[in-house]
């Protein structure tokens, strides 16, 4: 199908679509050029009227917008991701696509969130809230690469006489995709405290990180990583369109990331890390781990005997983890340095021939990395169920897209946060080994927590304080 069609060209080409199906009801699925724009600002424009939006911002490289659910699955358990996959083959193999030859940024995609553990906790104490895995057919998407833009429809059509409404609600919101905004985000939003912020966090991670260190220290464990909430009461809730725009700023080589479950809760964050890429049957994923602030010299992180030996850990354990289910993965020799925003990490991209695995599978198998979990994966899991004081909820969990022709990217959801309403929880974890000391980790964590509160402007005193020392050990 050509690029500019007509509106009764496209009636035509819509009505042969369905005409095709193979059952009652079909999901049509048209995909129609637009003007060059940017997804995270239009985001708003096809979210409207929709529960749930999702953003996926590379930019410059690929971005994603979507919004409203054509097709959803959300569930808990151990087979989640086999479930998953199912739901992503059924539904995309159901679509009856009318634009076939559009561009690959333009695919149907489905949209996952994971959360970190299997199985919701049933723990009192944790608030019970966000499935195991959610999967969404979005009605709208809206993408952008290298200059070229487009938008997608999917909606479920029962009768023929539907199919001249769903080309008509395309052809509208192509119109109102293509308008310029009358209102321009607001990137840096004032956000105000109804209680003043407090550093509680430390106390609590003080002594999660005490036995944490004595499991790497007896050899219990080679390594685990501790994570920490903190957590804010605003004086009104945060629009996180206007927080990822700041991100963006800040943190230009991450991806970010926004998944909307309803008006009242948001997901986002800016992920540096790469779970897997898999274009044409081809894996690409990232060890990623040894942390130093940005105006420390990162050379000094590469000679760094503690991070690089953490570094190793985590690069031998992904090469293990697929070779024992029969891939060949590559490295490069020795770690390289990624920047982002405020920190430095050691990285080193692990690469392999991905052919008869599907996109969750390789998910399931990686995740989680030791970079997020630890070593031995089972038993640290274990631990972190015991002494996390919170429940992580997607923190650190597989979070991305799987598009029709198999294609796929997850980045691990880290640099996160969640608002529900007027609270704020920020996330963040730093990985002990042998040789980790409580002040060491306490500093990474601070760290990490004011660089993510600076790119919210979440501003104040004593977050201010933590920026300044910045030194890592
Ligand atoms: C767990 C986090 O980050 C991970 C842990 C790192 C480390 O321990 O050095 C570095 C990058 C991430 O893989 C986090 O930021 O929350």
């Amino acid at each position: 199908m050509k690029a500019n069609l007509t509106f009764s060209e496209i009636l035509q080409a819509s009505l042969r679509g369905w005409n095709s199906r193979r059952a009652d009801e079909c999901v049509l699925s048209l995909a129609l050029p637009i003007d060059t724009i940017d997804p995270l600002k239009q985001l708003s424009v096809i979210a409207d009227q929709q529960e749930f939006s999702f953003l996926w911002d590379q930019s410059p490289g690929l971005s994603i917008a979507a919004a409203g659910r054509c097709q959803n699955l959300e569930l808990i358990g151990q087979r989640r991701f086999e479930l998953a996959q199912r739901f992503s083959d059924e539904t995309l193999g159901r679509i009856v696509d009318i634009s076939v030859s559009a561009p690959k940024q333009a695919k149907p995609r489905i949209l996952f969130a994971f959360t970190f553990f299997e199985q919701i906790s049933d723990e009192k104490r944790f608030v019970k809230t966000t499935p195991a895995v959610q999967a969404v057919l979005p009605r709208w998407q809206l993408s952008r690469q290298a200059g070229v833009s487009w938008l997608r429809f999917n909606s479920v059509v029962a009768h023929e006489a539907d199919v001249r409404r769903f080309v008509e609600e395309c052809w509208l919101m192509r119109e109102n995709v293509n308008k310029p905004l009358l209102t321009e985000l607001s990137s840096k939003t004032n956000i105000g405290f109804a209680k003043s912020p407090s550093q509680e966090w430390q106390n609590s991670y003080r002594l999660t990180l005490e036995k944490g260190i004595e499991l790497v220290n007896t050899g219990e464990l080679q390594k685990l990583v501790l994570a920490v909430r903190q957590s804010f009461l605003l004086s009104e809730p945060l629009d996180p369109l206007g927080m990822l725009e700041s991100l963006r700023r800040y943190q230009r080589g991450s991806c970010r990331f926004l998944w909307k479950r309803s008006e009242d809760e948001s997901f986002f964050g800016a992920s540096p890390e790469r779970l897997l890429s898999i274009n044409k049957e081809n894996l690409q994923t990232d060890a990623l781990a040894g942390t130093a602030g940005a105006d420390e010299n990162g050379l000094d992180l590469l000679k760094s005997e503690k991070n690089l030996r953490e570094h190793e850990l985590v690069v031998s354990s992904i090469q293990n983890q697929l070779i024992n289910k029969g891939l060949d993965p590559s490295r490069i020799r020795s770690p390289r340095l990624a920047r982002h925003g405020h920190l430095i990490h050691l990285h080193t991209p692990i690469k392999s021939s991905c052919k008869g695995f599907s996109p969750l599978q390789l998910v399931e198998i990686l995740h989680p990395t030791p970079a997020v979990a630890g070593l031995p994966r089972n038993k640290s899991i274990q631990w972190l169920r015991t002494l996390e004081p919170f429940d992580r909820e997607g923190y650190a969990a597989p979070i991305g897209w799987v598009d029709s022709s198999g294609d796929a990217e997850f980045r691990v959801a880290i640099r996160c946060a969640y608002t529900r309403g007027n609270n704020l929880h920020l996330m963040a974890g730093a990985g002990l080994v042998k040789g980790s000391t409580i002040e060491g980790e306490l500093q990474e964590v601070g760290l990490k927590f004011a660089v993510l509160a600076n790119q919210l402007d979440l501003n104040f005193e004593s977050q201010e304080k933590f920026a300044r020392r910045r030194s890592i050990t």
